[in-house]
């Protein structure tokens, strides 16, 4: 695990697009697999500018998202679906067809699971997957005692991941209670993995995935046994973090 700490929240969502570029660059039909959240907001404006500046094109780039509501309209505009055109697809150039999440309305939400996996090995595995973490340690929506071996699935989310996202909200109710997420093994199966935490609230959950040994009881921490993982940072993020634990700042 390489753990770059850089200044604030700004630096970090230029770093992560320089990484995110870089990617698109050196191999134009990547596979990318993204996340939603606050963190990964200033990434995408930052991947907007590199395009209209002319600096990348994603004509031929794939993407799959993490994860999706289950019951929440398509054009809710709340839906990660929504999330995902109004701050990255409507202002780049990837086809429509090269862009995957996964249907939290499908009549058949198990038959949707498979469905998503098989597009995923269909186009050749996912080369950079961009994370978030939740503060109980979820990647996607994989919640806490989610089995490492899990694929794409449905989950239930906790009480406290509702809470979190009921800012998004008019109210924690509205809250879907349901998800669809890749599962943890589709996680680990990219070749790559960035993950982006910013902000002092998350700075003992970036402890506990860097420090804690690895358990089910918090998901993040499986990341350390993967082979290619940059957990970039920001200061205040890494608050908690053992300096020898910190492979560099930037
Ligand atoms: N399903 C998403 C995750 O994919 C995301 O990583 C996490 C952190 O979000 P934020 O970046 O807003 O803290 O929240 C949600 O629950």
């Amino acid at each position: 695990m390489d753990v770059i700490v850089v200044k604030d929240y700004e630096s970090l969502s230029t770093q992560a697009c320089r990484m995110v570029s870089g990617q698109v660059q050196s191999k134009a039909n990547s596979v990318l697999g993204l996340a939603t959240g606050g963190t990964p907001e200033g990434m995408y404006q930052a991947l907007i500018e590199e395009y209209a500046a002319g600096n990348l094109s994603f004509q031929e780039t794939r993407t799959f998202n993490l994860d999706e509501y289950i019951g929440l309209p398509t054009d809710h505009s709340l839906s990660y679906h929504s999330y995902m055109y109004k701050q990255l697809f409507n202002h780049i150039d990837i086809p429509p067809e090269n862009i995957h999440l996964p249907d939290g309305n499908a009549s058949d939400l198990q038959a949707e699971c498979k469905k998503y996996e098989a597009f995923i090995h269909e186009a050749g595995g996912i080369d950079l997957q961009i994370l978030g973490l939740g503060h109980n340690g979820h990647i996607g929506f994989n919640e806490p005692e989610t089995s490492f071996a899990s694929r794409t699935h449905i989950i239930e989310l906790d009480n406290e991941t509702r809470e979190a996202n009921a800012r998004f909200f008019e109210q924690k109710e509205d809250v879907p209670k349901r998800a669809i997420t890749m599962g943890i093994e589709t996680i680990l199966s990219a070749r790559k993995v960035l993950v982006l935490v910013s902000s002092a609230d998350k700075a003992e959950a970036v402890k506990d995935m860097v420090c804690r040994e690895i358990t089910s009881a918090f998901p993040a921490t499986v990341l350390q046994k993967h082979p290619a993982v940059t957990v970039l940072v920001d200061e205040k993020a890494a608050l908690r973090l053992p300096q020898e634990r910190i492979t560099r700042y930037e």
